[in-house]
């Protein structure tokens, strides 16, 4: 096996050695760049639902709410290569829990991590997401997991200006914190770019009343211009401000493109970043080591970082308002994927459809959680056997309160929208009630023995039959009983099998169901005549018993 390193790249390629296999699953065990969209051949791209599952699903994050940093931008402008820090700080501060500023490492450690290099051709292609997702607590206290994109670079030679748009919406409407990577100013192209967006945060304004994204953070590289305005965010602020600004003489265009803009973000940041110096941008054997980068960059990556990843400044993904969980954060992947699969950029009224119905899902997602944990409470598990009528009125009780969750969570698209989402969560609680119902069946042992014990009766009943044709010479039928006796024994033979094994399940199906027929058409009325008369005949017993007794007493005290 060779392992390839473009600097901060690692190109893993596997070969047929049998004793490196492990050596490959090692470094596939590294955290690592995992591909969540894929660019395809014929500039569409693809979402790669199992890798985002692999990566999120896990017990330890689904529940935890989302922050999700992008950097997205032009390409070959430095964006992985900015990533690679971050997951210097983020390793440092979240997973060592160190609070110093030595997180930015020591002078001659390669950069690794995200893919990153120099040269004129594109590097990344899609959108790619860091397997591992860091945990922290917000100071307020709640639960979060920290999730990193990096997206392919925009206006590279070979994408449509389509690939383009969609990399940078879809980035935009997954993350809390977009890092628009640009160079060396903020240009009206730049602000462009942004126009999608602010059709369709029109729309989410209009329908929801909430801002539909949360962070928009200029970062300006290689600032020439410090004289103007100096490096950092104070620098950054005042250049954004004169650019966003709208005043009475602009064009109508001008105005509205920068008014929706800033209806779109609930904040909007600027950072000026120094030039990094030559070694970083013109030496091809650069590999990221801090003592070939300018002292002022460095510095400012310092104040940059923590800026954007410190507990404090961390920025949860809200979508109408809501925090989005991990798990929710797939299902949003999803819906907008599905959006931009088609020719042409989605409406922004599509894109509104497509969260909305996210939205919704979410919703239905959250409540039949609620009223699998609340029935597991009642009946799940190891809890005992309950009567059919108590666990069907639990049921109800349980339902109201998930369908009742679900009406009150604030959700997109109107009543109408949610009606069939309202449905299908009624429908899916009936389903898994289902499995509740037939869980709390099988723990009861008169029913699970009852498949055995209508065999057995009838193993017996065909035996004293036969025994009664033979007492009256009818041998030919005696032995079509005993025939009957055998083929019982056998299928009670047959089901303890399966019973044990767990192997030929369709057939302890079809004998379950078989014995369920025989009960409830034959043996269960025979036995309800047969333990009615004998209770019938037990009440003559101890009423005649009774009176007989009293007659007794009675004479008793006469004659006394
Ligand atoms: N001028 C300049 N070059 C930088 C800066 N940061 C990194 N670089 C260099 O830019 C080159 C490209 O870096 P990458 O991180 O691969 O850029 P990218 O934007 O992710 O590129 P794509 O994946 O192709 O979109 C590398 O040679 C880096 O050394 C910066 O702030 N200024």
């Amino acid at each position: 096996m060779s392992e390839l390193r473009q600097r901060g790249k690692m190109v893993v390629e596997k070969d047929s050695s049998v004793e490196e296999v492990s050596d490959y699953e090692d470094t596939l065990n590294k955290p690592h760049a995992v591909p969540i969209i894929l660019a395809n051949d014929n500039h569409t791209f693809k979402l790669d639902e199992e890798a985002l599952k692999r990566v999120l699903l896990r017990d330890e994050l689904k529940d935890r709410y989302a922050v999700v940093v992008s950097v997205a931008g032009a390409f070959r402008h430095g964006k992985s290569f900015l990533l690679d820090f971050f997951l210097r700080y983020m390793s440092s501060k979240y997973v060592h829990k160190q609070n110093t500023s030595d997180w930015i490492g020591s002078e001659d450690t390669p950069l690794e991590g995200f893919s990153w290099r120099g040269g004129s051709e594109r590097d990344t292609t899609g959108i790619l997401m860091w397997s591992e997702v860091f945990l922290t607590e917000l100071p307020t206290g709640e639960k979060i997991a920290i999730i990193l994109l990096d997206t392919q670079g925009t206006w590279d030679s070979k994408s449509t200006v389509k690939e383009c748009a969609t990399i940078f919406a879809l980035s935009t409407m997954i993350s809390s914190v977009q890092i628009y990577n640009i160079s060396g100013n903020i240009q009206e192209d730049d602000l462009q770019h942004l126009q999608l967006f602010t059709e369709y945060g029109r729309l989410a304004l209009a329908s929801s009343g909430e801002t539909p994204f949360q962070r928009l953070q200029f970062l300006v590289r290689d600032w020439r211009f410090p004289y103007e305005a100096p490096y950092g965010a104070v620098g950054g602020q005042a250049m954004l401000e004169k650019r966003l600004e709208v005043s009475q003489y602009q064009h109508s265009e001008l105005k509205s493109l920068r008014k929706h803009i800033k209806s779109c973000f609930s904040e909007i940041a600027s950072f000026l970043m120094p030039h990094p110096g030559i070694k970083v941008a013109t030496s091809p054997t650069f590999d990221g080591r801090l003592a070939e980068i300018d002292q002022e960059f460095k510095d400012h990556l310092k104040i940059l970082v923590p800026m954007i990843l410190a507990p404090e400044n961390l920025v949860l993904k809200k979508i109408n308002g809501e925090r989005v969980k991990v798990r929710d954060f797939v299902q949003y992947c999803k819906s907008y994927m599905q959006i931009y699969e088609g020719d042409d950029l989605p409406e922004p009224k599509s894109m509104l459809v497509a969260t909305a119905e996210a939205n919704n899902l979410a919703a239905v997602a959250d409540a039949k959680d609620a009223y699998i944990q609340l029935m597991e409470d009642v009946c799940g598990g190891t809890k005992p056997y309950m009567k059919t009528e108590a666990i069907e009125n639990e049921h109800k009780r349980v339902k109201d309160k998930a369908i009742e969750q679900f009406e009150k969570k604030k959700k997109m698209g109107g009543d109408e929208f949610s009606a069939v989402y309202k449905e299908q969560l009624e429908k899916d609680i009936e389903e898994t009630f289902l499995q509740f119902k037939s869980h709390n069946e099988g723990k009861n042992i008169f029913k699970s023995a009852r498949t055995p014990a209508v065999f057995f009766a009838v193993a017996i009943a065909f035996y004293v039959v036969s025994g009664l044709f033979g007492l009256f010479g009818l041998y030919s039928l005696a032995n079509i009983c005993n025939l009957g006796m055998a083929a019982a024994f056998m299928v009670l033979v047959t089901w303890a099998y399966v019973r044990y094994s767990g192997e030929m399940r369709e057939i302890g199906q079809v004998i379950d169901e078989s014995a369920n027929f025989i009960w409830e058409n034959i043996m269960k009325s025979l036995v309800k005549t047969f333990v009615e008369s004998g209770m019938q005949q037990m009440a003559v017993e101890v009423a005649e018993r009774t009176a007989v007794n009293a007659t007794r007493v009675a004479l008793n005290t006469n004659s006394s």
